[in-house]
């Protein structure tokens, strides 16, 4: 049972994971607390938005806390730990979403064995609809990586991987929905210039894309079957496809994938 988890960052994805916990009773609000570098307006938003303990004293924030979620960029973990390293306790779990860095440079940066859990969610966290994917450092053990679970799954769902795929996690559920934002934001334009209000584009392009997520989930069929059901030959789907291809956008989207894997190995590397 959670009695306190500290977050030490307060930036997009604390204050979704902490929007989606909030919103689901799993912690209180008592519960909650959250520092950052030095931000007291930020941290002063947080407070007034969800009325969680936020504090500037690190130190204050970590005692006590069951978990320790590390939730700055990935080139300020090392200041981060270095602030709190001296006052961590061998029961107190780190739970890391920050792309890259690996558990055992986590610990090496503690100094110390300490239990690494990493998680990588996604900004759907904050509406309880996250694909996020965890796994277990060597000092952690079955019973962290439950609490982390649980954590999780009351904020979407929790793939349990291998450390060593975190990186190609990252570069397809980590930074996904920005993806699919972008492609929206592509239909959106092209709906615009054709002369669609651009409220009734937004409307039918967003049910469009729920309804193809909850197609993929619940049709029992692939992506590849729901595609060719759509595409009647000769027909406009087959039509914005063949475009789709003939400016590369297979290749485009691996690129994509492999370019945010290479740099989540990047970031990991720079520690
Ligand atoms: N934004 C996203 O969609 C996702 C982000 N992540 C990971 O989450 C982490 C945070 O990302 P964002 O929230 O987007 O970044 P952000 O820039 O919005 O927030 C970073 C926070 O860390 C704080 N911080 C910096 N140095 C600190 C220190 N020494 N001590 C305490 N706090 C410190 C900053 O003050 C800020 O509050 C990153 O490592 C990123 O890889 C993971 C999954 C998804
Ligand atoms: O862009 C980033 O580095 C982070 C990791 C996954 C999503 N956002």
């Amino acid at each position: 049972m959670l009695k306190k988890v500290s977050f030490m960052g307060a930036g997009s994805m604390a204050e979704s994971i902490i929007a989606g916990i909030l919103n689901k009773d799993f912690l209180t609000k008592e519960q909650i607390f959250v520092t950052n570098r030095n931000n007291q307006e930020r941290l002063d938003k947080l407070q007034e938005s969800y009325q969680i303990q936020v504090i500037k004293d690190k130190q204050e924030v970590i005692t006590d806390a069951d978990i320790v979620m590390l939730s700055m960029k990935p080139h300020d973990m090392e200041a981060a730990i270095e602030s709190i390293k001296e006052h961590i306790q061998p029961n107190q779990l780190i739970v890391s979403v920050v792309a890259g860095v690996s558990s055992d440079d986590i610990s090496n940066l503690f100094g110390k064995e300490v239990p690494v859990i990493r998680a990588m969610p996604n900004t759907s966290v904050a509406i309880g609809a996250s694909a996020t994917a965890v796994s277990k450092g060597k000092h952690a053990t079955e019973e962290h990586i439950n609490a982390v679970i649980e954590l999780f799954n009351t904020i979407g769902t929790v793939t349990v991987v291998n450390e060593a795929d975190m990186h190609t996690v990252t570069g397809i559920s980590g930074s996904g929905p920005a993806y699919i934002y972008y492609f929206v934001e592509a239909m959106e334009k092209a709906a615009v210039d054709a002369g669609l209000d651009k409220e009734v584009a937004k409307d039918l392009i967003t049910q469009t894309v729920v309804g193809a997520g909850e197609m993929l989930k619940h049709s029992g069929q692939t992506a590849g079957e729901l595609r060719e059901n759509i595409t009647s030959p000769g027909g406009t789907t087959q039509s914005g496809l063949e475009a789709l291809a003939f400016n590369d956008f297979q290749e485009a989207v691996i690129e994509c994938v492999k370019s945010a894997r290479e740099r989540s190995i990047e970031l990991g590397d720079k520690i």
